[in-house]
């Protein structure tokens, strides 16, 4: 092994030699000095960087030794779609192969011009955590340096899916109130992957949303997608924003059309879909977050000003950077909690779908007008306990993330339950899949003796089988929601409930680390309606407990109902609708809901395994 030393002057007789692999593709070999690592040959090929120590073409040996030191000989490589930037640096210090010997770093420098390639790494352990990675080549000849710069970037380029235009908005107040500083953190990465931003830092709630509503189609195309730095509420205001306006389609059927004559029992009953379902109803909108647009008709193109931004579109992506004080859509959508993932996942163009719930509100109070007001939520709508907890929530906001805990707490205390109804649309082919056995054995029996069943469901991961699956589209597509065939049908469920909760996703976080629904997609079509009737304290205890364990059972308990679902319908019985709707505040007496599979895109790889 040569010890690099300073002055060290490689002769120039491995000049930049692009020669034919034989394929198709040309290949470029030269020898670099590598930062840390020592001399090697690196050579680029149509999928990536590959290099190794020139020492190990000479010697097949994997080890070696100098002075009596030991270290390993490398080879290794770097793919494309892993590397988000080259840049040229100059003239500077390339430091030689570092090794240590007796608790001491050795190793010698020189002067050169030098490269650096900016690429990710998987955390060994956690897979989904990733990191960048800085691979600095050194030459004592500019212009081989140079060529290799041009080489790499004309590469880059030809990763199509990258973005090079993003409108970020950052939430200042997000979380712990620090997300101008996580933006700040992570801004180089974007301009160093050649990515423009343009950043809005938000002023006030309601802010990011006013900004997405008034933007013309033709501005926003001018954008390869926007990024959120905040949490999920701050994410479903710029999701409310991007779609209020722009997304067409039928509502799902308003209950008071749908439902039947009250029933005492809580059993539920059955009647068909064809008789309830989807009459284009003549609902006047004045609502203010409909932006004057009939969403049960198709739109006319606005005077042919503004050119039409249609759902699903591929193109346009939604980022987000966790900063809030839950994370759950970061976390289900890259497996991690993590600015840095994030922001590496978006600057090389990840790509996943995400299953968007059209929530739309018929009446805020029983002796309200009934009118349709829209909401769309990526994550979670819940009533009862979810919508107590976040009325409480905010007053504490001062508190930061810790205030979920104590309004939690406090309204577990008071342990109330509300009586409603709702119906919801079953698909034969998704039952087996979804409901609990019909028969159990009462519930004090399943609480205190049911031990956690082993669960064959199939996690969401990246590249995932059940949303990359076309089946359901015939189903539950983008355009058309609700499955028209003989195969579903609506079934009632109605009596008290502490609470009642619409997952679109997992909603994994760091208190329930598998989620509500542990086995939920980010893009088959599907929500997991969980209703969790009225019940003793310690059982709804034991419930939130098992929330809150790792492979843990919250749904095995004879008081939980769980329904897999692409539409459901929901009335109060009471005085009180509070909905929480992604960690936002939503008044509703009576409201349906129903799923468009894929209605959006993020720039995110899904949780790896
Ligand atoms: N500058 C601002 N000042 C006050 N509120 C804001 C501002 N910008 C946005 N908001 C509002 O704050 C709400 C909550 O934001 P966000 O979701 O980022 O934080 P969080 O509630 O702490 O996190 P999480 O939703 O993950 O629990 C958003 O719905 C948004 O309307």
């Amino acid at each position: 092994m040569e010890i690099m030393e300073n002055g060290y002057s490689r002769d120039d007789s491995h000049p930049t030699a692009p020669f034919n692999d034989g394929g198709e593709n040309s290949v470029l070999s030269s020898n670099f000095l590598l930062d840390t690592v020592g001399e090697i040959v690196l050579t680029q090929n149509s999928d990536g960087l590959s290099w190794q120590l020139v020492e190990s073409l000479d010697d097949e040996k994997d080890e070696s030794s100098c002075l009596g030191l030991r270290f390993v000989k490398r080879g290794t490589e770097t793919k494309f779609s892993d590397v988000y930037a080259v840049e040229f640096l100059g003239w500077g210090l390339v430091h030689g192969p570092v090794f240590r010997a007796r608790g001491c770093i050795l190793g010698h420098s020189a002067q050169m011009y030098r490269f650096a390639v900016h690429a990710v790494q998987r955390s060994k352990t956690l897979p989904s955590l990733w990191n960048p990675s800085i691979y600095t080549f050194g030459h004592n000849n500019l212009e081989i340096c140079k060529t290799w710069v041009n080489q790499i970037s004309a590469s880059l380029d030809m990763e199509s899916n990258r973005p090079k235009n993003l409108l970020v908005f950052v939430h200042p107040r997000s979380g712990k109130g620090n997300g101008l500083g996580i933006w700040e953190a992570l801004a180089p990465i974007f301009s160093r992957a050649k990515v423009k931003t343009k950043v809005i830092v938000t002023q006030r709630a309601g802010h990011a949303r006013d900004v997405m509503t008034s933007i013309t189609n033709r501005e926003l195309s001018f954008y390869d997608g926007v990024v959120a730095v905040g949490g999920d509420g701050f994410f479903n205001e710029i999701l409310n924003g991007l779609l209020l306006s722009r997304h067409k389609a039928p509502y799902p059927p308003d209950p008071g059309d749908s439902i039947h004559p009250v029933e005492k029992e809580l059993n539920a009953t059955i009647h068909n879909a064809a008789e309830t379902i989807l009459e284009p109803s003549d609902h006047n909108d004045h609502s203010p977050l409909l932006t004057g647009a009939d969403h049960n008709r198709p739109q006319a193109l606005n005077c042919g000003q503004d050119p039409e931004f249609s759902f699903p579109n591929k193109q346009f992506r939604i980022g987000i950077i966790p900063a809030g004080s839950t994370d759950a859509i970061a976390i289900c959508t890259t497996g991690a909690r993590d600015p840095l993932t994030s922001a590496l996942q978006i600057v090389l163009g990840k790509r996943v779908n995400l299953d968007v719930a059209q929530i739309v509100r018929w009446k805020m109070t029983p002796a309200s007008i009934s009118e349709p007001c829209v909401r769309y939520a990526a994550s979670f709508a819940g009533y009862g306990f979810y919508g107590d907890v976040i009325t409480e929530s905010e007053k504490y906001r001062w508190m930061g993330p810790k205030r979920y805990d104590y309004a939690g707490t406090k309204v577990f205390l008071q342990h109330r339950s509300y009586e409603a109804e709702l119906n919801y649309l079953e698909v034969e082919s998704e039952k087996e899949n979804s409901s609990l056995e019909e028969e159990s054995p009462d519930i004090a029996t399943k609480a205190f003796h049911c031990l956690p069943t082993k669960s064959d469901r199939v996690s969401c991961r990246a590249n995932c089988d059940v949303c990359n699956t076309k089946g359901v589209d015939a189903l539950v597509g983008p355009s058309s929601p609700l499955p028209n065939s003989k195969d579903s049908r609506w079934l009632r469920s109605k009596g008290r409930f502490i609470s009642v909760g619409a997952a679109v996703i997992s909603c994994r976080n760091e208190k329930a680390p598998d989620g509500l629904v542990s086995d939920a997609h980010l893009s088959d079509g599907f929500m997991h309606l969980i209703l969790i009737k009225d019940c003793p304290r310690p059982l709804y205890l034991w419930h939130l407990i098992q929330l809150t364990r790792r492979g843990g059972n919250p749904l095995d308990f004879e008081f939980v109902e769980h329904h897999k679902t692409p539409a459901f319908t929901f009335t109060s019985f009471g005085k009180e609708g509070v909905w929480n709707v992604d960690g936002e505040l939503f008044l509703a007496h009576r409201l349906s809901a129903q799923v468009f599979r894929g209605l959006v895109s993020l720039f995110a790889g899904g949780p790896e395994a």
